[in-house]
């Protein structure tokens, strides 16, 4: 049997900006459903850092990314939004009132007045270095592409590879977990924050984390578990390093997944939008978070939030055009319950 939902927005994917986008939409009294492939909600903060500090959401000197996620949902409770999770979103058909139905690969439909694509980077798709043996060693043998939980590490010998934001951040959060960290860059310049580069620093002149640069990890030794690789510098030298774990992070390749195949106006893998309101190339359908892109696009949280707010204006615009919106600030008896 067909599972059937109706709603006022069915937003596609509930990292923090869907479910932020949920908040937003219940000020103005439209009700959500979310959907996600994954079985959980928060996008990339779930599944890729829950245990990462994020020090870039205003009023929040400090959050881990999992605790965001908490909070986000608490905030959204009183607006009753409902859920598919575990079920990607597939195609979605127009029908003769101009609402939409959406369905997911398991033949969930939901009938909705508009749709808020908030699908992150999709799928997530590691980068994998092109190391022999490499695959030999996932799936708990010593080769992980990311971070889930740093326990994982406690008291171990690790090498981390990259250059970006995320190889500096655990660089720095596993120096204090770990027993022993080195990184290893192919440059002498990282691409991630000065600031992280300042600090990784700081650590290597403190002995608290190995800096390898100029180099790449070529190899990956092991018996069934990863128990060493070796690190080749630029100029050819090589040098063998006992290892419990191998962490490469060189970023993860976005794939738009079923969406791209939408018909919407796509530019560099995202989709193109106005930033008036947020919407895409089809009335009724809107882009939000790092799924989209416009001139000048940040793909950070705190962007995505922004976009969310504005999505619902022209959500509602879209469904009730003849009705006047207002500006309602949230109030002293806290927010207006669906
Ligand atoms: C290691 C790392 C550290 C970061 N640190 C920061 C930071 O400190 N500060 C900051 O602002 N940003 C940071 N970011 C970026 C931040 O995580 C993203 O900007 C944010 O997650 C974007 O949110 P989103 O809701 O748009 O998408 P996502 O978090 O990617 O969520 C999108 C969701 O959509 C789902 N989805 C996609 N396609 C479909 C489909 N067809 N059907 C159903 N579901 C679908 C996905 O499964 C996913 O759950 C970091 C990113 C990484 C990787």
């Amino acid at each position: 049997m067909t599972n059937s939902i109706s709603t006022d927005i069915c937003i596609i994917g509930a990292g923090p900006v869907g479910l932020f986008a949920v908040f937003e939409a219940g000020l103005l009294k439209l009700r959500c459903h979310v959907v996600d492939a994954l079985p959980q909600v928060g996008g990339q903060l779930s599944e890729i850092y829950p245990k990462k500090p994020i020090y870039d959401i205003p009023g929040f000197p400090e959050v881990l990314a999992g605790d965001l996620v908490t909070n986000l949902m608490r905030q959204i409770e009183p607006f009753h939004p409902t859920f598919t999770l575990g079920e990607r979103v597939e195609g979605y058909h127009k029908l003769e009132d101009g609402s939409f139905v959406v369905t997911t690969i398991d033949g969930t439909e939901i009938n909705c007045k508009a749709i808020a694509i908030a699908g992150g980077l999709g799928s997530f798709e590691p980068r994998k270095p092109a190391i022999e043996s490499l695959t030999d060693f996932e799936g708990g043998k010593g080769v992980y592409y990311m971070v889930r939980d740093p326990e994982t590490f406690r008291d171990q010998r690790l090498v981390i590879a990259g250059g970006g934001d995320s190889a500096l951040d655990w660089t720095i959060f596993l120096a204090d977990v770990a027993k022993e960290v080195t990184l290893v860059h192919r440059g002498t310049t990282f691409r991630g924050a000065a600031d992280s580069a300042e600090k990784v620093q700081h650590l290597h002149e403190a002995g608290k984390v190995k800096l390898v640069l100029s180099s790449n990890v070529t190899h990956v030794h092991g018996n069934g578990r990863l128990n060493a690789v070796t690190i080749t510098a630029n100029s050819g030298d090589a040098e063998q390093l006992d290892v419990d774990s191998f962490i490469p992070l060189f970023g993860l390749t976005p794939k738009l997944g079923p969406i791209g195949e939408w018909g919407l106006e796509i530019e560099n893998d995202a989709v193109k939008v106005n930033t008036l309101d947020y919407s895409t190339s089809e009335p009724g359908i809107f882009a939000i978070g790092d799924i989209n892109t416009y001139p000048g696009k940040l793909k950070l949280i705190l962007c995505g939030f922004h976009e969310a707010a504005l999505m619902c204006q022209g959500a509602f615009k879209h469904i009730f055009p003849d009705k006047k919106y207002t500006l309602k600030y949230t109030t002293v008896n806290g927010v207006p319950t669906l």
